[in-house]
């Protein structure tokens, strides 16, 4: 059984199962934005059934799956909003960010707790890479300066900023134009030998 201290096996992914992973986040927007009635309703649910019948027919394990390793923005994890790096060093990368409407808090402003997923996974592929040892997550602290608004590319940056011994300090913000939407700092602590 691999682990996480190998790295993920080369993939193969099929024609056109990107382009199906995007339609799969429009899929979960146009969804949250709509008041179907009846029939469109009951039109919808069964197509979704059998969309879940014909990926069900390919279910396989953590280690084989594609979703998470499309090496496209947002790797084909369609939960978190996808991080579009545009500049990247080995300790500072900077690109975009658009939460569409599924990551809707309340009256525009984009859910609470979306940002700290984006910035987990956006801190947590930064601290992983770059020929660097895993790590895993200790602690995540977000400052909320203003509201996020979602469906607006947003600028992002993200800092490796240092580390002591086994542990990694990564900062990020992201903004609307001028305006500083959110502040964000992480403590990612490299595993032990033959931790997973
Ligand atoms: C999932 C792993 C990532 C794998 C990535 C793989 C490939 C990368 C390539 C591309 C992938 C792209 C994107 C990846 C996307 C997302 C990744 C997200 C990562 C996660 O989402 S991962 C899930 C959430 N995460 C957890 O599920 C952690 C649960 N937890 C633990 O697994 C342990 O808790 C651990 C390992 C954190 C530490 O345990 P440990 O036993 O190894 O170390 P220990 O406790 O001795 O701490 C050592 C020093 O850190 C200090 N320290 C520890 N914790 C602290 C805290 N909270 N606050 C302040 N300081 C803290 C101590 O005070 C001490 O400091 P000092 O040395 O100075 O005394």
């Amino acid at each position: 059984m691999p682990n996480w201290w190998d790295k993920p096996a080369p993939v193969v992914i099929p024609e056109g199962y990107a382009e199906f992973a995007e339609q799969f986040r429009i899929l979960q927007d146009v969804m949250t934005a709509a008041a179907p009635d009846a029939d469109q309703t009951r039109t919808a649910s069964q197509l979704v059934a059998e969309l879940i019948d014909v990926l069900a027919q390919s279910a396989t394990d953590e280690w084989s799956q594609l979703s998470g390793r499309l090496p496209v923005p947002g790797r084909g994890q369609t939960l978190v909003p996808a991080f579009h790096i545009e500049t990247e060093t080995e300790t500072e990368s900077r690109g975009t960010v658009r939460f569409g409407r599924q990551f809707l808090g309340g009256n525009g402003a984009v859910h609470g707790g979306a940002i700290p997923l984006f910035f987990d996974d956006a801190f947590g592929r930064f601290a992983n890479t770059h020929d660097r040892t895993l790590a895993r997550t200790a602690n995540l602290h977000v400052d909320y300066r203003n509201v996020t608004p979602i469906d607006t590319d947003l600028a992002v940056i993200v800092r490796f900023d240092r580390e002591e011994g086994r542990k990694r300090y990564l900062t990020g913000e992201i903004w609307n134009g001028e305006c500083l939407c959110v502040e964000a700092s992480g403590l990612f602590v490299v595993l032990k030998p033959g931790a997973a």
